[in-house]
Parts: C-alpha cells; structure tokens; sequence
C-alpha cells in the first residue's frame, strides 16, 4: 500500500535559503529546484539553469556511478550523493536495490570502514568520543536531532569479520540506517548514526598519522560501562522511545550490553538478534526443500560468537516449539569455537555459550588420539550434519575435505557461510555446489554471483540480517511498541520463511531477491507489530488497520513543494571573513 502523507503533499515551510539550502542534504533538490523556487529561495545563479526531474536527476548519477571503475570509488562517490542529497541518494538507491546494495553495505562498506579516515570529508552523525563524556547530553540536545525515532549505534571494535577498526566503525551505523530508509522506508530525518570512540587497540590505526579517533588503547572494563550508560542515560532523557540498536560490538560486550538494557529501552542487538532470525528463516526455507524436519537436524555452528549463540538460542526455540524436549533439542547443537567444539565443564566457556556445550560423555570418542581439542574435523566427521552454519570470519574454514566428508553423509547439506565480508566468507559458493556435485543448498552473508554447475543456475541468497532489521524497525515504531522480545526475531524468521519462492518451486531462491527488500520489510514489520501486540508490549490495534499504520510509518524518497516560512531569512552567501 502506498499511502500518500500530508508530508508529501502539503508544501514545507523553509526557514533558509541560498548556499545554506544547497548544502542541507535533507533538502537541497539541486537541478531539481523550480523557477519559482529558485526565485523565492535566492538561487538563480547559483544552480546552472537546466531543471531537471528527480527521474531524470537518477539516471544522471546512475550514468556516473556505473562509469567509475571500482565498488570502492562507488562507495564515496554514493557517500557524497548522501552527504548531497538524501532525496536523490534514496531514490537512485531504492529504485537499485540489488545493484546499489552491496556498494552502500557488504562488502564494500568493510573497506569504507578500514579507510574511514583516509578519505574523510563530512561528517555523518554523532561522535561521542571518551574524553569528552561530559558532554554527551549537550551534543544530543542540538534542535536538529528532535525527530530522532532510530539510533544505530556501534564502537567499532568488531566490524563484520574485519576486527578492530576504531573510529571508522562509524561506517556501519550510517550504512544500517541507509538500509532503514531504503528498505524499511524510515524518514532519514528521524535517524541517527552513533558512534562511541573508546579508542582502539588497532595499531594500525594508531600508527597512522591520517587516523581520525581518539588515538588511545581502547578503554575496557568500568570506565567502558560508565561511558556507555552516560550515553543510554542521555538517550533515555532525550528521546524516551527510541529504537537503539546495537551493531558490531565485540563478543565480550554484545551480550552483556544487550542484557544490561533490553529491559530498560526499545532496544535490540543486531548481529545476535536479527542474525538469528534471518538464520532461522533461511533455514526454515530450507528445511522446506531438504525434507529434513527439526527432529532430524544435526547443527554445527562454527563461531560460538554473537552471531553463533544468537542463532543457536533461536534455532533451539524452534525444535522445542515443534515438539523436541529442550534436553533433545540442546543435544542437536555442536558449537566449534577457536578451541574446539564445547564440551560442558571446558574453562574460559562463556555464559552465553554454556546451553550449547556438549555433555561430555556424549563426545567422549571423538577427539583424535594426542589432540588436545574436538576440531571442526572431528565434529563433522562424528555429529553428520545436516546444517553448518559458519559465522567465524575464517575464510577457507569450510575445505574441500571437510564438505566432502559431511555431503557424504547426507543427501542435501545444507551449508550457510554467513561472515562478511566476502573475504571472510567460510568458503566460496562455487566450490560448495562442485564439492557436493550440486546437492549443497547454501546461502551466504555477502552477495555471490549464481553459480551454474550441471546445467542449472544455482541462486546464492544473501543470507544477512539485512532481511530483517529494517522491517523489524519499521514494525516495532509504526505501532509503538515499548520493548524488543525474542519473540519479535520468532515471528520475523516465521514470515520470512513464509514469503520464501522455494515453498512454491523448490528450485527458487530460499530468499525473495534483494530487489524485493522493501516488499520482506512490510511482511517482517506485519508479523513483529502483530507479536508486539500479542504480547502487550504496544496498544490494541485491528489485523485490518495494520497495512495503513505501516504504509504511514513509509517515507517515499520524492520532492515536496517549498514555501518561505514565516521568519525566514537569506542567509548571506559568503560569511564576512
Ligand atoms: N550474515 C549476517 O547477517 C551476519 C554475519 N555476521 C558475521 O559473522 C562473523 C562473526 O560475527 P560475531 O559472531 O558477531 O563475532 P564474534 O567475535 O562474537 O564471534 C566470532 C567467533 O568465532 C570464533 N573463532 C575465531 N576463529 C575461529 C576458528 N578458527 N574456528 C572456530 N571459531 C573461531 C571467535 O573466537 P575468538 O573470539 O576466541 O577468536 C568468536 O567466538 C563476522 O564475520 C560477521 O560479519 C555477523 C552478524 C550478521
Ligand atoms: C551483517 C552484519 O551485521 C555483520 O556482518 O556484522
Ligand atoms: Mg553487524
């Protein structure tokens, strides 16, 4: 449904005009300024004279952007169309999802992160950087921040596979919230991009003069969590009901920040809970085309992670959902961390990884003699599976041996590489389908070319959270939702699974194509409001009401009418040096 808002309809009254008009992203329309705009806002001279439509405005960029040589050149150059632009940017982007995607996010966005500071130009959102953590609350009061609804925020420490990138983690936040309007259709002057600058012990970066972040060793410990709650206390203070999402912070701090505030603010951790829910949807799909029910799934998760527990908790609640006893559903996970599977009573085991450490006794056999751990090897060897699931960022983690061992054993393995970026990925999709003789249904976490092997093109789906997070956004702001629950990932994976093409033809794509983004963004933001609901966590509203309440929520990247507001002034074009 598209609804047409009084905000596109209604002119905008515009308090500024000249220079400062063609500089404000939120709305400069460059060559697309009328006459009478142009008249009203003192810019004739200051645009060529050609108008020209927001149509026409994306073919021109879209000419450009396809001439340059490199996805890395694509980047910066969509930045500055961003940082230009965002009517323009959203319309060249959205109506190029598939095309523009893997340019404003994975992979590319991995190298935008490691070369943040070299080709540093304008700021985006908000740096809240340590020494300066009395000032949190000053920064986020400026008048410009007050229609904030979504805050993705990160700390840069775990960016993708990528490690430790300091500052230039900033370039996840900006790339999620690009997907948040282009996708989930929120208004990018309700969005925000936080990045928390507690140093990094990327020394690199600390080494290179270019380095824009604080240059110091990344603070740990209270002084981290003294920093991070002065800024959720700001938040809390500035906009009681915004959506925080946390993104790509380090395994020691993603769980626990995630625990510490789930129960205080509208607030989820994307790369435990969205990486788990499109998992587990992606999976679900897949089940439909295997044959394999939960009650015959053997798991192998490499990477016991975030990501890695995060989709293990999801894929647990499922069994037990479709009729395993907890105990049964436990015994089906094997989780290979960097010391091996996890076997209960192992030290260093984390809390969160405790539920997926396999009884002793269960494995006793299976380490080699003089090995001094269960390795990847041994576990597929013994476990078969029928699913591994990799979110490791150890590229080449998933040899040739090791999938030739596990398609041996069962008729379609189903194999998800699922770290970014493409360099991380486990393994690549084509040696997958040649090392099982085509039988391997996989899915990865970066886009891949189809492969073609035995005379049929094997579509690779991007298995990335990037299904999930906008709708889940969209969903949980159109009807106000106080919390974020497990249960909202639950239903999200269950409507992803539902709009899958491979319950129709089950030699589709187990994801409906990137393309597509918007339309998976309404069908994940149905299910998490109707859960939201369900579970109290938002007011009462009607199944029929639902499709307006979303489509209300949908900004449209398309030019309204200016009109001068009472009080405007011209600012002068050259300021008095
Ligand atoms: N497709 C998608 O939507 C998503 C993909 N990801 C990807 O998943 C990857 C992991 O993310 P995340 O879970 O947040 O990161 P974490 O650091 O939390 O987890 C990675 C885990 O892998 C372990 N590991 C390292 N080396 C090995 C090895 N040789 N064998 C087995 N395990 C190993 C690490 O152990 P240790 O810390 O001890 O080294 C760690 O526990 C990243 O590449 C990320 O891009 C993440 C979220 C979403
Ligand atoms: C996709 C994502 O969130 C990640 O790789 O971290
Ligand atoms: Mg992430």
């Amino acid at each position: 449904m598209t609804v047409q808002s009084s905000d596109e309809i209604d002119p905008l009254e515009i308090e500024v005009g000249g220079r400062a008009l063609l500089t404000e992203p939120l709305l400069n329309k460059g060559l697309a300024f009328t006459v009478e705009e142009r008249s009203a806002f003192g810019l004739h001279g200051l645009l060529p004279p050609h108008i020209e439509t927001l149509e026409e405005q994306v073919e021109r960029r879209l000419i450009a952007v396809r001439r340059l040589r490199t996805n890395a050149e694509r980047y910066h150059f969509l930045s500055d169309l961003q940082d230009e632009n965002e009517t323009l940017f959203y319309a060249l982007i959205t109506s190029h999802l598939s095309e523009m995607l893997p340019i404003i996010y994975t992979p590319t966005v991995g190298q935008g992160c490691q070369e943040f500071s070299d080709y540093w130009r304008y700021p985006r959102g908000l740096f809240l950087s340590l020494p300066y953590k009395d000032r949190i609350a000053e920064i986020l009061s400026h008048p410009r921040y007050d229609r904030v609804e979504t805050i993705v925020v990160s700390d840069g420490e775990r960016v993708l596979g990528l490690g430790d990138q300091g500052v230039g983690g900033m370039g996840i936040p900006v790339g999620k919230l690009a997907l948040y309007t282009a996708c989930g259709g929120l208004n990018p002057a309700t969005t925000l991009p936080v990045f928390l600058d507690v140093g990094t012990d990327n020394q690199a970066r600390l080494d290179d003069p270019l380095y824009i972040g604080w240059r110091h060793a990344r603070v740990r410990g209270p002084e981290y969590d003294a920093f991070v709650e002065s800024f959720v206390s700001a938040l809390e203070e500035r906009w009681p009901n915004v959506l925080l999402q946390w993104e790509d912070f380090a395994r020691g701090q993603a769980g626990t920040l995630l625990n510490r505030y789930r129960d205080r603010l509208l607030t989820f951790n994307d790369d435990i809970q969205g990486t788990a829910a499109v998992a587990a949807g992606t999976l679900l799909a897949a089940m439909h085309v295997s044959g394999v029910a939960f009650k015959d799934q053997r798991i192998v998760i490499v990477g016991a992670g975030s990501a890695g527990c995060g989709i293990a908790k999801l894929i647990l609640h499922q069994m037990v959902e479709s009729g395993l006893s907890e105990a049964e559903a436990r015994r089906r996970f094997h989780a290979v961390d960097i010391d091996g599977l996890l076997v209960e009573g192992m030290p260093g085991l984390l809390d969160f990884q405790q539920p997926f450490a396999q009884p002793r006794e269960a494995v006793a056999d299976w380490k080699r003699k003089g090995a001094g751990k269960i390795t990847l090897e041994d576990v597929v060897a013994n476990a078969k599976p029928t699913l591994m699931i990799g979110v490791s960022a150890q590229p080449g983690i998933f040899h040739e041996e090791l999938v030739r061992t596990m398609a041996a054993n069962v008729d379609r393995p189903v194999i998800m590489p699922l770290s970014n970026p493409t360099s991380r990925a486990e393994a690549m999709p084509k040696d997958l389908v040649e090392w099982t003789d085509g039988r391997v249904i996989t899915c990865t976490g970066s886009p891949f070319t189809p492969v073609e092997y035995g005379g049929r093109l094997h579509v690779i789906d991007q298995t990335n959270n990037a299904y999930i997070f906008p709708g889940l956004g969209l969903g949980v702001l159109a009807v106000g939702a106080r919390r974020v629950s497990d249960g909202m990932f639950a239903a999200a994976a269950r409507a992803l699974a539902a709009i899958s093409p491979a319950r129709k033809d089950p030699h589709a794509s187990l994801l409906p194509p990137t393309d597509s983004l918007r339309d998976v963004a309404i069908a994940i933001a149905a299910a998490v409001a109707k859960r939201a609901r369900d579970e109290g966590l938002c007011d009462a509203f009607e199944d029929d009401d639902l499709p307006l309440l979303l489509a209300k929520k949908q900004w449209r990247p398309v030019y309204r009418l200016y009109v001068k507001k009472p009080g405007y002034r011209r600012i002068p074009q050259r300021p008095d040096l």
